[in-house]
């Protein structure tokens, strides 16, 4: 099939990637000339694991291309595909300014009949808005059809080619069933349902799993308290298929383009319509304080912050990617300096968004994990870069001032730490010491 996307993001990028190498003819499209040319250059502007062999493959192979032009591509495509951003307004409403300026485009460059896909994460009613704003703009015929994107980055192009399910909101029948067979390759359970369903689903799948996460981070801090361990804990709940083990990690609580934004909006999707959604309310809350336990444990540690300094290992959101958007280290970096310290930072990837989103003259830019925690008085893993994760520990207390970790993502095991000297503290699981003998662990009889 003849497909273009519009918005060329990571959601944009990603499947328009995926979607040419299942054989269709693919433009991405940007207004952003920039990312364009280093596309159009081979260069990928986003680091997502394999991305760029993919996009050299298909565009080598001529089904993949790029374009700041949206006339011919829309004109030439069976299905058009937004994906542009829908980020958060200050009230907390999704911004529909990028969605609404791209139906206008579509519009007007409309020549016949197209399928017109929303991949954005929109509130409910959006289609029908993208709908009403085409319809004003074009006599030519088209159908509007929701299919709500659920690939994380950092294993996009895993998720994309093998999604979970695959949900397509319509009202045209015939319209769904040409969109189920472009997702046929990818995934037998395809789910059609109403547009309003299929924008919804989308909505309250991130709520649900940043309330997964939001629970499991406030029990841990009240494991912490009664002196039990998150991770069995953990471990324990997930066992039982109706719980599940996955997104019960326990740590410094959720960031990203997505889990913060998506939350707020349905917040006010349904205050929109006078219901009081207390229980996201909440998960945020805990969200928002829980990045702070860093703080405290340093503090609990080193007493006072002022002059000392403070490693920080990790500065995207989460492993494998270099966005930092609503990443805990934007909080928990700005509130060491505020208290005083001095901050010694690395990520493998991330540094230079890092920067262009905060910096200071009280950071130290590191080149690597081991440069970064040299004469710290404590050093904080952030995310759980694999880098971090199989660090030889004893290495990194002999360079430090103080042997001090706060693991944010509790990635180190007893039998590691119990190998140091280090004073270790993480999350929802007891501090660990040379004095502090621990219980064993039972977890793996
Ligand atoms: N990032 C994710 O992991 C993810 C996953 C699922 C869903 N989503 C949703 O997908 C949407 C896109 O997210 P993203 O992270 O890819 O955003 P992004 O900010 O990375 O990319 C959006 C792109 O759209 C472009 N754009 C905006 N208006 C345009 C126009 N009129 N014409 C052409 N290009 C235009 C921008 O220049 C930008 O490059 C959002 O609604 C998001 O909530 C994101
Ligand atoms: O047990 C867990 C799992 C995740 N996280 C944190 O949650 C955030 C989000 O992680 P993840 O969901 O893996 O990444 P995203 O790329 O933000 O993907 C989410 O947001 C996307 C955008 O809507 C959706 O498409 C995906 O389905 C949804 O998982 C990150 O900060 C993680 O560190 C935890 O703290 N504990």
């Amino acid at each position: 099939m003849n497909l273009t996307v519009i918005g060329t993001g990571y959601v944009g990028l990603v499947s328009g990637v995926c979607f040419s190498d299942l054989g269709n003819n693919v433009v991405c499209v940007d207004k952003d000339s920039p990312k364009i040319e280093m596309l159009l250059r081979g260069e990928v502007p986003i680091y997502e694991p394999g991305l760029k062999e993919l996009i050299a493959k298909n565009t080598a192979e001529g089904r993949l291309s790029f374009s700041t032009d949206i006339s011919a591509p829309v004109q030439d495509a069976e299905i058009v595909f937004i994906a542009v951003g829908t980020p958060q307004l200050p009230n907390g409403e999704a911004n529909l300014q990028y969605i609404d300026q791209a139906a206008r485009e579509i519009a007007v460059a409309l020549n016949g009949y197209k399928i017109i896909v929303t991949k954005s994460t929109v509130p409910v009613g959006t289609n029908e808005r993208i709908k009403q704003i085409i319809g004003e703009l074009t006599t030519h015929p088209f159908d509007v059809v929701s299919v709500p994107e659920f690939l994380r980055e950092g294993s996009a192009i895993k998720d994309t080619l093998h999604p979970d399910r695959v949900i397509i909101g319509a009202e045209s029948k015939e319209a769904a069933e040409t969109i189920a067979v472009l997702h046929r390759p990818l995934t037998s359970k395809i789910i059609v349902t109403d547009i309003r369903s299929a924008e919804m689903i989308k909505y309250a799948s991130n709520a649900f799993l940043a309330t997964k996460i939001s629970f499991i981070n406030e029990i841990a801090n009240i494991c912490e308290k009664v002196g039990a361990d998150v991770t069995l804990v953990a471990k324990g709940m997930g066992e039982d298929r109706r719980i599940g083990a996955s997104f019960l990690n326990a740590g410094i609580g959720y960031g990203g383009s997505c889990f913060p934004k998506d939350t707020h909006a349905l917040i006010q999707i349904a205050g929109n319509v006078e219901y009081d959604f207390k229980l996201l309310r909440s998960v945020v809350e805990v969200n928002q304080m829980q990045r702070f336990n860093v703080i405290s444990k340093l503090q609990e540690s080193l007493e006072d912050l002022a002059g000392k300094t403070v490693g920080i290992w990790g500065l995207a959101f989460k492993p494998n990617t270099d966005d930092v958007r609503e990443a805990p280290a934007l909080e928990i970096v700005p509130a060491l300096i505020t208290h005083g310290a001095k901050v010694k930072v690395y990520d493998p990837i991330a540094m230079d968004k890092f920067r262009k989103e905060y910096n200071h003259e009280s950071i130290l830019w590191s080149s690597n994990a081991v440069a970064a925690a040299a004469e710290c008085d404590a050093l904080c893993l952030l995310t759980e870069w694999d880098e971090f994760v199989k660090t030889d520990l004893q290495q990194i207390e002999k360079v430090m001032d103080r042997p001090i970790l706060v693991d944010g993502r509790n990635v180190f095991s007893q039998e590691q730490i119990e190998k140091t000297d280090f004073t270790y503290y993480s999350v929802g699981r007891p501090m660990m010491n040379r004095s502090n003998a621990q219980k064993p662990s039972f977890l793996n009889i």
